[in-house]
């Protein structure tokens, strides 16, 4: 049975999509630690304040994740540990991580990767399944969901780089076989049919 990891900015509809894709393949679905999150809410007030404690606290609980994912070979995990990397690289960009914070990151990430088969490649997703959706798009979802820190227009050009981060970063991964899936066309939270579609793409690129 497969390990599938969805990536996507925020609000591109990866948790929606990663329980879907998870009863559809009878398998356990890992969510990322968004309410019980105590530093996210600070951040969003405070970026250059806990922009490395925050990145500190998703590598944590991302390791113990993907930890937690292998021991069953057989999941479906909401955002990858590749992408933690990008938002630490594009906080540091905006100036929100300092040289030092981003050098000790990426050391300790490298020593975390060299303790998880995964990284050895023993064990890399068998397909990353990104969702890409339009600014547009992002923002009206971010309002429906409605997480308050979320919500500022202060974050809009914070939207806007990491959506092209994103893409960037997309085009450049390599690390598994991967799929794009286009979150404007398919509405696969409200439409059947749509989510059918997305489930096909999905089916026929693991049955390569
Ligand atoms: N394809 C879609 N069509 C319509 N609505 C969607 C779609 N995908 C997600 N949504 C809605 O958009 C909102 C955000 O979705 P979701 O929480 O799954 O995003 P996410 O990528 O996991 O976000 P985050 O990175 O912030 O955790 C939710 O209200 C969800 O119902
Ligand atoms: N700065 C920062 N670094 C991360 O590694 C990271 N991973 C997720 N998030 C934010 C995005 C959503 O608000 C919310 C849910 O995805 O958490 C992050 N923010």
């Amino acid at each position: 049975m497969p390990m599938l990891v969805l990536a996507g900015t925020i609000g591109a509809g990866k948790s929606s999509l990663t329980t879907r894709v998870a009863k559809h393949l009878g398998t356990k679905a890992f969510y990322e630690p968004v309410g019980d999150n105590p530093v996210l809410p600070l951040f969003y007030q405070d970026k250059q304040k806990y922009g490395f404690l925050l990145q500190i606290y998703f590598l944590n609980k991302r390791f113990e994740m993907i930890k937690r994912a292998q021991r069953d070979d057989n999941n479906v995990l909401d955002r990858s540990i590749y992408e933690d990397a990008l938002f630490t690289d594009l906080n540091h960009r905006l100036g929100n991580i300092n040289d030092a914070e981003a050098a000790i990151y990426h050391e300790l990430l490298d020593n975390m990767m060299e303790e998880l088969p995964f990284a050895a490649k023993k064990k890399r997703p068998d397909l990353l399944v990104y969702i890409e959706v339009s600014l547009d798009t992002q923002l009206a979802r971010i309002k429906k969901r409605g997480r308050d820190f979320e919500q500022s227009d202060e974050l809009l050009d914070y939207y806007r780089e990491l959506r092209v981060a994103y893409q960037k970063w997309f085009q450049n991964y390599d690390i598994s076989p991967k799929l794009k899936i286009d979150g404007d066309q398919y509405d696969f939270v409200n439409s059947a049919a749509d989510l059918t579609a997305v489930l096909n793409q999905i089916d026929a690129k693991l049955n390569e």
